[in-house]
């Protein structure tokens, strides 16, 4: 096992030019966490939670036992892993958990992006357009049905070949740039050195984040393109504030995000009325949940694991939406629809709903997008709307 303190981490000083194979990125806002290889790594099945304290704990001996050079490795952070959870805890992806060699805080890349000039060998809709509707169709026939089924989120990918292999580095520095405010995110996750497969995104929904008693989360739900024209732009995101559908389908998230939260917390605000938050191609609505931890010792991983999947990515009640979404979709989500983020040793972390995003294998990607289904969705226009959010990937690829 390799030692923290081993060897000097230095990445390079320009925020990802130096993001090498096997190397992790979370970003929250302007400020990210970049990993350089891995000191301690897991895949748990059950008990994420448990398995991160005893990884964070071993990390914590080692560090302890590397004391002089550990604030160099680790640029003064608190041991913290990386990682990430699929979206079903019983398919064949299991969570990551990776303690990095390296750790060192980064800014977001300022300076102006060239595309990566990529081009597409070949592409494929899974499920091609006529099934995706079809689905959305049998979703709502659900929905009108006498059953407990308020909601469900149906998802499809776009698999493309390159002509070249991912650049990884440019891309998120692209994704990045282009989410200012939202979650950028890359876990390697299969593979070894230049072969690593990586699972990259970014997310602008926040699951859940804790720092001492706060936590914070900001679910979306709800959502609309946005128009290049302001004043129609402005026009479109007051009609989806005042969308009852949108506002249905995001109210079940905030519900069912309260009802895990209440009992965890001593004071919770739940503001009554969602607001608006956009990304560069979308609006969506958005509700800021904040409360005060009862029990410290509840870290930012065990909030991940209870909170997660809220309907945002699966649907309310969630083993109804579960049992629906495996019926209807004609793929296993992976990592799609999963949470990643960080804890520390401390319990602190960040850990964002991991939507917008790709799995990177060499040449080959595929993206996901989904949308949220309720009495009144349009099939043909969620099959737009799952487009809309494929294009976080396709702009940073700079592909259309
Ligand atoms: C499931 C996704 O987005 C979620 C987050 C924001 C808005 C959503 C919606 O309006 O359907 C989804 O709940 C996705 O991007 O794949």
């Amino acid at each position: 096992m390799d030692m923290p303190a081993g060897k000097p981490c230095d990445p390079g000083a320009d925020a990802l030019s130096g993001f090498l194979p096997g190397d992790s990125l979370f970003s929250t806002g302007g400020a990210g966490i970049h990993g350089r290889g891995c000191l301690l790594q897991a895949a748990p099945r059950e008990d994420v939670g448990a398995c991160a304290a005893h990884l964070l704990a071993q990390a914590a001996e080692l560090h302890a036992d590397a004391a002089p050079a550990t604030a160099r490795a680790t640029d003064g952070m608190r041991p913290l892993l990386l990682g990430l959870l699929p979206y079903d805890p019983a398919g064949p992806a299991s969570a990551q958990l990776r303690v990095p060699r390296c750790l060192r805080r980064i800014a977001a890349p300022h300076e102006p992006l060239a595309a990566p000039g990529a081009a597409i060998l070949q592409r494929r809709e899974h499920p091609e357009r006529d099934e995706y509707e079809r689905a959305v169709g049998a979703a709502l026939e659900r929905l009108g049905r006498d059953t407990p089924l308020r909601k469900l989120v149906l998802s499809r990918t776009l698999e493309l070949e390159l002509d070249r292999p991912l650049d990884l580095p440019g891309v998120l520095a692209r994704l990045w740039r282009a989410s200012p405010h939202g979650h950028t995110y890359a876990l390697p996750v299969s593979g070894i050195g230049a072969e690593q497969d990586y699972f990259l995104g970014a997310s602008p929904e926040l699951l859940v984040s804790r720092e001492g008693r706060r936590v914070r989360v900001h679910p979306l739900a709800g959502t609309a393109a946005r128009h290049p024209d302001a004043a129609e732009d402005a026009r479109i995101a007051q009609a989806l504030l005042a969308s009852p559908k949108d506002r249905l389908e995001h109210a079940v998230v905030v519900e069912a995000i309260e009802a895990v939260l209440r009992p965890l917390c001593r004071t919770l605000n739940v503001p009554a009325q969602p607001g608006l938050t956009s990304t560069a191609r979308l609006w969506h609505l958005g509700t800021l949940i904040e409360g005060e931890l009862a029990d410290p010792a509840i870290s930012a991983l065990d909030l991940a694991v209870a909170l997660h999947p809220t309907p945002a990515v699966c649907g309310l009640p969630t083993a109804d939406a579960r049992r629906a979404i495996a019926a209807l979709e004609p793929f296993e989500r992976g990592y799609f629809a999963g949470a990643v983020g960080w804890c520390d040793i401390a319990g602190d972390g960040a850990w964002a709903v991991a939507i917008r995003c790709a799995r990177a294998s060499g040449r080959r990607l595929t993206l996901s997008a989904g949308a949220g289904i309720v009495p009144g969705s349009v099939p043909e226009l969620e099959y737009r709307e799952t487009g809309n959010k494929l294009r976080t990937i396709l702009d940073a690829l700079g592909l259309h």
